[in-house]
């Protein structure tokens, strides 16, 4: 961890073996005696995420290469190896990352690609791409279970439910959309970031032309988890193509369960069914926030920013991270949060290599709807940073790759404001990462050296055919962290009169109530909004 000036803020609340939490806002500073209040994410869902991390390591073939992480921790682990002893875990916090069991590496790449199809599947949320698309977005977005975690009992209320919440919800979004030009950005940007051919910017080191320059001649796909192109057609095209060797990467650089957790588990699904799928060599990147080209790259991009104001030193690095309900974290034991934290320290320990000694601070943004959320929120350290005599503020989007309705709404405009509000005076963005060079580099090295892994579902073993990488199982590796998927925690005992964040929850709550409510009256009395929409019964 790096020794510098951090600021904490989160509530009581929050407190869990994994939390930051401080009662108030506290400050220190980089190179000062005070203490750290952001602890390294040695944590008891880390260590969760270690020991099955390790178990699904060693059947999913993930590499450790060229990684911070890799670095710090050179264990190279194999098969049934003990693998969580404390000392390990308060050495290194482990990704899901990589394991290196076989002597493949040794082998050339070109020999290793030679009369193959390489094909590289980037997996993203994918946006609404008109006014129109939104409400039908938002519902694909609620309807998925890795999204809107209903209790296994109340499955069936899932699509009733997305399409309430997606209705409620879309005239918000709507606005937002509209402001940001009608649409998200997300495709256009996701498309260039994959290959040449679309419309990429034409100064862009895209992800095709970066592999091709490294003498790997890919074809890449774009498949979205919620909009189009969808990670089905994407699989169509894959099969079109003849591709032979595919390498599955998810765009977000942190694993949450809702995130990479719930593209994966679809493609295994579609994986799962599929004869052609079920032969074709394949690997996966889980999370690749520790990986040494992204971390230069966030802190490139960070270092030109900071200097960019007057007294760098005084300015606060605000790493603003998308949030998730806190029971993923907490009972699902999505290592997201851990994760973040990591990502956060190997950034900050580049910077002070690059001797930027700024204060800094990691806050989740974005909630939604009527649980308790990641904390500390963004608004509220914001807020509390002003308060504290913070003049100086650059926020940094630290979860995602591309400029987004996030970005570009909430941060640049609701959160700009709210800072402006708080007596911060000068206001810094750091933009996402795009088609940044060394960004777009690194993802190809992560490709090449994940290829002498690949390998296909086991066809001739029914068992072993359930799973989307070779001799593992994504299923298994969910489960690890869903072991005990339960019911949404119990509501906070916070209350404020007014249009807040408080009252937002507690307005999701009524909704929630009344959709259940509604929802019983359907089904007793056979009438109501959704038989009218054919969506109930739902069985004809
Ligand atoms: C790491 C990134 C993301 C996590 C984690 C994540 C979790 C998560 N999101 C919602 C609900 C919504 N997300 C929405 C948009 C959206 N989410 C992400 C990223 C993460 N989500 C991105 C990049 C985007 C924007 C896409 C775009 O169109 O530009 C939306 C829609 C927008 C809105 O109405 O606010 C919702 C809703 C939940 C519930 C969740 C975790 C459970
Ligand atoms: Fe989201």
């Amino acid at each position: 961890m790096n020794s510098g000036l951090m600021y904490s803020v989160s509530s009581p609340s929050s407190a869990s073996p994994s939390s930051t939490s401080t009662a108030t806002a506290a400050l220190t500073h980089r190179n000062s005696r005070l203490p750290m209040l952001l602890p390294r994410p040695i944590s008891s869902s880390l260590r969760l995420q270690c020991c099955s991390a390790f178990h699904v390591d060693a059947s999913l073939n993930f590499y450790p290469s060229k990684t911070h992480a890799g670095s710090k921790c050179s264990l190279r682990l194999s098969g049934e190896q003990s693998l969580c002893s404390q000392q390990q875990h308060d050495k290194c916090a482990w990704p899901l990352r990589a394991l290196v069991t076989s002597t493949a590496q040794d082998i050339p790449i070109t020999s290793l690609i030679a009369n193959e199809k390489v094909g590289v599947l980037l997996l993203n949320l994918g946006g609404p791409e008109t006014l129109d698309d939104v409400q039908p977005f938002l519902f694909n977005l609620f309807a998925d279970p890795d999204i809107i975690r209903l209790p296994r009992s109340f499955r069936f209320l899932q699509k009733p439910l997305a399409q309430f919440i997606s209705v409620v919800r879309a005239p918000k979004s709507k606005e937002g959309y509209a402001s940001i030009g009608g649409g998200s950005p997300l495709r256009q940007i996701t498309d260039a970031q994959a290959s040449c051919e679309l419309t990429l910017p034409t100064n862009a080191e895209a992800l095709k032309k970066s592999l091709w320059e490294k003498n790997v001649p890919a074809k890449v796909y774009v498949g979205m988890r919620y909009w189009h192109p969808f990670t089905e057609e994407a699989i169509e095209q894959i099969k079109r193509d003849g591709i032979t060797k595919l390498v599955v990467l998810p765009l977000y650089p942190q694993f949450s369960i809702s995130t990479s957790g719930s593209s994966l588990r679809l493609l295994e699904s579609i994986f799962r069914e599929d004869e052609y799928l079920v032969n074709m060599q394949h690997t996966v990147i889980p999370s690749w926030y520790q990986r040494e080209g992204y971390i230069t790259a966030m802190a490139n991009l960070i270092e030109k920013e900071v200097l960019k104001f007057e007294t760098p030193d005084k300015v606060v690095i605000f790493f603003s991270a998308h949030g998730v309900p806190i029971a993923y974290v907490e009972e699902a034991g999505d290592p997201y949060k851990a994760e973040m934290e990591e990502c956060v320290d190997l950034i900050m320990d580049e910077l002070e290599k690059r001797q930027i000694t700024s204060p800094y601070t990691l806050a989740y943004q974005s909630r939604v709807g009527p649980v308790e959320w990641l904390k500390p929120y963004t608004d509220e350290t914001i807020i509390d940073l002003g308060r504290k005599g913070v003049k100086s503020l650059l926020a940094v989007p630290i979860s995602f790759v591309s400029e987004h309705i996030e970005t570009l709404e909430e941060i640049d405009v609701e959160y700009k404001e709210l800072a402006l509000e708080s007596g911060i005076e000068k206001w810094g963005r750091v933009p996402a990462l795009g088609c940044e060079p060394t960004f777009i580099s690194d993802l190809a090295d992560a490709v090449i050296e994940s290829l002498p892994y690949v390998g296909a579902m086991a066809v001739s073993n029914l068992e072993a055919r359930q799973s989307l990488v070779p001799l593992g199982s994504v299923e298994e590796l969910l489960a690890a962290y869903d072991s005990k998927r339960r019911e949404l925690p119990p509501p906070v005992t916070v209350w404020e009169w007014g249009w807040t964040k408080s009252a937002e929850t507690w307005n999701g709550r009524a909704a929630m109530l009344a959709v259940l409510v509604l929802l019983v009256l359907e089904v007793t009395t056979g009438q109501g909004f959704l038989h009218q929409w054919g969506i109930l019964p739902l069985v004809r």
